[in-house]
């Protein structure tokens, strides 16, 4: 749905120019949440603000749906960011109800009140905040606050909604509250969303596709669940399991590997039929579990002892485990066996 083509965007700074973005390529598929991820200062709020059309690229081009965004006059840069909803944290006013906060938007369009009301309860709905809609922001918490600013972010039927840090300064409730509205907004009314953020946990929680931007740069991208297969990638280091294992567990097998296992039959059944099948012990002996969305996704270090350690490794890796196997000689050398 939108593409954005080698953006660039520079600002003054006192050592001269502020390389904000350099050539930044990102595809946004429609109906998707994707996730731009970087360390602060890496340029996410800079990409944010240039899809929102909140401001100019020095060159590049942001499409919508194939249409080019650069060059509108004011009337259309008006229609056009009106089918983007910017999700502004902060902003509600205190002298307004939630409901009140987030039928303003559609009071400034003069949609009439039946319309509105209808709208907004829908949308108190969407947040599960129906028993709070009188309720003024300050008796709200913050991450009651952060649902509402999201839900008035919906209110004009954007067809793509941004969050730019959606889960900051937020507690573990509020910040899994607030995705779990950013979830819903994209299986229940189809729009497309894109998420700047710094925490490994939004992405791993609710993200399909990640970008990773490092220095005005996409350094990497693609779908989460195929990155995380990805023994080079980054975003997989971010996001799976550590591999901890004591060294004395590790002396204790023949062979050592690494694998990564994904989806229920891959975690649930791979390692016991691989045991029984080839009469190979299997141990694992470090890293866990952990979910990608609602897709349960293994990083383990096996231990395997038995003379078919080999050809159990291979039959794993063969039925879509990423295995590495990590050959215990001085070096510690780790060898691709997939
Ligand atoms: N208006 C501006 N004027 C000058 N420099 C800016 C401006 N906006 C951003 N920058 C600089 O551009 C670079 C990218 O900033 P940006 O805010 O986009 O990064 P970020 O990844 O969103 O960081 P954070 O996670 O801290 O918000 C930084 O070096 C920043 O200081």
């Amino acid at each position: 749905m939108i593409t954005v083509e080698n953006l660039t965007k520079s600002f003054p700074g006192d050592g001269g120019p502020v390389h904000a973005l350099q050539d930044v390529t990102l595809d946004v598929p429609a109906g998707s949440i994707t996730g731009v991820v970087g360390p602060a200062g890496s340029g996410k709020s800079t990409l944010a603000r240039l899809v929102a059309l909140q401001d100019r690229p020095d060159s590049g081009v942001i499409r919508f749906d194939g249409f080019n965004t650069s060059g509108l006059d004011p009337r259309r840069l008006r229609a056009a960011r009106r089918r983007i909803g910017v999700v502004q944290r902060g902003g509600l006013l205190e002298q307004r109800t939630a409901a009140g906060n987030i039928a303003l938007p559609l009071e400034q369009a003069g949609v009439d009140g039946p319309q509105r009301r209808e709208k907004v309860g829908r949308l108190l709905d969407l947040i599960g905040l129906t028993d709070k809609a009188a309720h003024y922001p300050e008796a709200l918490t913050p991450g009651q606050q952060a649902r509402v600013a999201v839900a008035r972010a919906l209110v004009g039927d954007p067809g793509l909604l941004l969050a730019d840090d959606p889960t900051r300064d937020l507690d573990a409730d509020g910040a899994a509250g607030v995705l779990t509205v950013l979830d819903r907004a994209r299986a229940e009314l189809g729009a497309t969303v894109l998420v700047a953020t710094d925490d490994a946990g939004v992405v791993r929680r609710i993200a399909d596709d990640v970008a990773l931007l490092d220095g005005g740069r996409i350094t990497e991208a693609g779908h989460l669940l195929s990155l995380v297969q990805d023994p080079r990638s980054a975003v997989a280091q971010s996001l799976l399991p550590e591999i901890d294992a004591p060294k004395a567990a590790k002396a204790r097998h023949d062979r050592l590997a690494e694998v990564v296992l994904v989806g229920f039959a891959a975690v649930g059944a791979l390692l016991p039929e691989a045991t029984s099948r080839f009469g190979t012990t299997i141990s694992v002996v470090g890293g866990g579990l952990t979910r990608i969305g609602e897709t349960p996704v293994a990083r383990f270090l096996l231990g395997l002892s038995g003379t078919q350690a080999d050809t159990a490794l291979t039959w794993i890796a063969e039925r879509g485990g990423q295995v590495q196997q990590r050959r215990t000689g001085p070096q510690g050398l780790v060898a691709a066996c997939a």
